[in-house]
């Protein structure tokens, strides 16, 4: 088991050991050791599975979720489950006097709450699950049709892009379709500042962000280096421009956060969009929105 997303939990943790140690420490300081020949050891075996499980599963959650609300969440209401679990199991060998008996009457209370408070997690976690299986099936995609993958990203790579853009062209007397490349603003000083493998990590981000702000019919590709290729079957230049917009939108609007430093960091990208004419080839039509492209970047660097 991995247990390295435990150090991004220690405040909830913490509250896992609070309810432990407190349902512990309620029933051996209120209460009194029953005589052996009064404890039923089958009711042990039963209430003691119960509060173990829940101990169990709180170090799943912990040791598999990211932190966020839905771990919050599931973590608060199942550590209430495990306090009234506890409370039921130190029954079995302590017993409390008269003035004390309420404690027995309320001990399924915090479970009942801890109920309340893992159904939303569970309503939050399938919400969740919609986002990412959305995400997950262009990824799958991806796996189950084709080899040309890029390895740090997992998107199309380049020979794939022009494998499907020419096979666009074959298919139709009238192509239909746009292409954009988008290019990541200053990588290389990026790279130099926080190291290659948190360009990695940038480029990775990034390529989610693509694949989250596009249509299911839209493909996107690692072009080369810091370029990208999105394909936007019948689609005219404008729309095409208008969705590169929006991802230019969201990356901007994502703050990076290298392991070295807790300042966040901000990509900006430039990007450029060709429609395919009669008579082109992948190459050409790749050529053209590459040097439209470079002669953008070059009227930034003139700007700057
Ligand atoms: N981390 C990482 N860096 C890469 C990878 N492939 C290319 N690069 C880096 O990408 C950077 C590209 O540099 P440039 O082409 O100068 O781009 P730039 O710094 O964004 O400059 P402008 O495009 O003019 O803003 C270089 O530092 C390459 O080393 C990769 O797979 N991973």
């Amino acid at each position: 088991m991995n247990f390295s997303l435990l150090a991004n939990h220690q405040r909830l943790f913490t509250v896992v050991c609070a309810s432990f140690t407190l349902s512990l420490t309620v029933s051996l300081g209120l209460g009194q050791f029953k005589p052996l020949a009064d404890v039923s050891w089958l009711d042990i075996l039963g209430e003691g599975s119960v509060a173990l499980l829940s101990l169990c599963w709180l170090v799943f959650i912990l040791v598999s979720r990211p932190a966020g609300n839905v771990t919050t969440s599931l973590i608060l209401g199942l550590s209430c489950f495990l306090f009234s679990a506890n409370l039921d199991l130190m029954d079995e060998f302590v017993f409390y006097q008269e003035s004390l008996t309420w404690l027995s009457m309320i001990e399924s209370i915090p479970a009942g709450i801890g109920m309340l408070i893992m159904s939303y997690a569970l309503y939050q976690w399938h919400q969740e699950q919609l986002i990412l299986n959305k995400l997950l099936q262009k990824r799958e995609a991806i796996f189950r049709e084709h080899h040309q993958v890029d390895f740090i990203t997992t998107l199309y790579d380049a020979d794939y892009m022009r494998y499907q853009i020419d096979n666009k062209l074959l298919a139709n007397t009238r192509p239909d379709f746009s292409v954009v490349m988008l290019d990541i603003n200053n990588f290389d000083a990026f790279n130099r500042r926080f190291g290659h493998d948190q360009g990695d990590q940038v480029l990775r981000e990034i390529s989610d962000l693509i694949l989250m702000n596009l249509r299911s019919t839209d493909l996107a590709c690692r072009y080369a280096g810091d370029r990208f290729i999105l394909l936007f079957p019948d689609t005219d230049i404008t729309v095409a421009q208008k969705i590169a917009k929006q991802v230019k939108k969201a990356i901007a609007n994502i703050a990076f956060k290298p392991e070295s430093t807790s300042e966040p960091v901000y990509h900006d990208l430039t990007f450029a969009a060709e429609s395919a004419v009669f008579g082109d080839g992948a190459d050409n039509l790749l050529q053209r929105v590459s040097r439209r492209l470079d002669l953008f970047k070059q009227g930034q660097q003139y700007h700057d």
